[in-house]
């Protein structure tokens, strides 16, 4: 039997958007010889006893037995998230981006069980949210839906209309101590700082 950390929840690993900044698609980067999706996709395997993709062109992880959401309101990770709310079966999600070479499952444990009496939790560490590593109730979908609807795309702006958990600064450092769970790769020059990253 796995041991999942929460079987009631849905992974959902975005995996839309452009790239632009690294030049090609950030889901294929491999990072010790295993693309940088996968690399989430395993942690989430190992956790949650239903995990999706959302984004658009799915046919590129045809070779991949997991299910592909397309965008339901294209053009912005929100939007991901969105997605992926709305289409879990799961009333809980726990998002995460595609260009996390370090996801931290001791992150994803903690978030997870502070959930009780909250619409979502979210990390907030001395830079600001993380809003593309943290969980989300159907609840979220409402004030996600009304921001998306009036143009607006940030991930954090509809925090008022919900109850989330913010999960802070001290926590974070000392559930990641070498500091590196929230390193996402954007540019090329990332993958050179990161090192060891073939
Ligand atoms: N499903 C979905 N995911 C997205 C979308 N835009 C960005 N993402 C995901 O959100 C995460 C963070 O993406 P960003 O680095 O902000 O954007 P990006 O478009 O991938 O890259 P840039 O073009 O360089 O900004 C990654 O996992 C992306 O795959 C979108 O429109 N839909």
């Amino acid at each position: 039997m796995p041991h999942f950390v929460a079987d009631d929840i849905t992974g959902v690993i975005l995996v839309g958007g452009k790239s632009r900044r690294m030049g090609r698609d950030k889901a294929f980067l491999e990072v010790q010889g295993k693309p940088l999706f996968e690399r989430v996709l395993d942690l989430f395997r190992e956790c949650f006893a239903q995990v999706v993709l959302v984004g658009d062109r799915g046919e590129r992880f045809a070779d991949y037995p997991v299910r592909v959401l397309p965008d339901l309101i294209p053009g912005s990770s929100l939007g991901g998230v969105y997605t992926g709310l709305s289409g879990a079966d799961s009333e809980w999600i726990f998002v995460s981006s595609c260009d996390l070479p370090f996801p931290s499952k001791s992150i994803l444990q903690h978030l997870c069980s502070l959930r009780e009496g909250f619409d979502a939790v979210v990390p907030k560490t001395r830079q600001g949210y993380e809003p593309l590593f943290a969980l989300y109730s159907k609840r979220c979908l409402a004030p996600i839906g009304e921001l998306l609807a009036g143009g607006e795309c940030c991930a954090y702006a509809w925090y008022p209309q919900a109850k989330v958990k913010e999960v802070g600064p001290e926590e974070i450092a000392r559930l990641d101590p070498a500091g590196t769970a929230f390193l996402n790769l954007n540019t090329p020059q990332d993958v050179v700082n990161t090192g060891g990253i073939t």
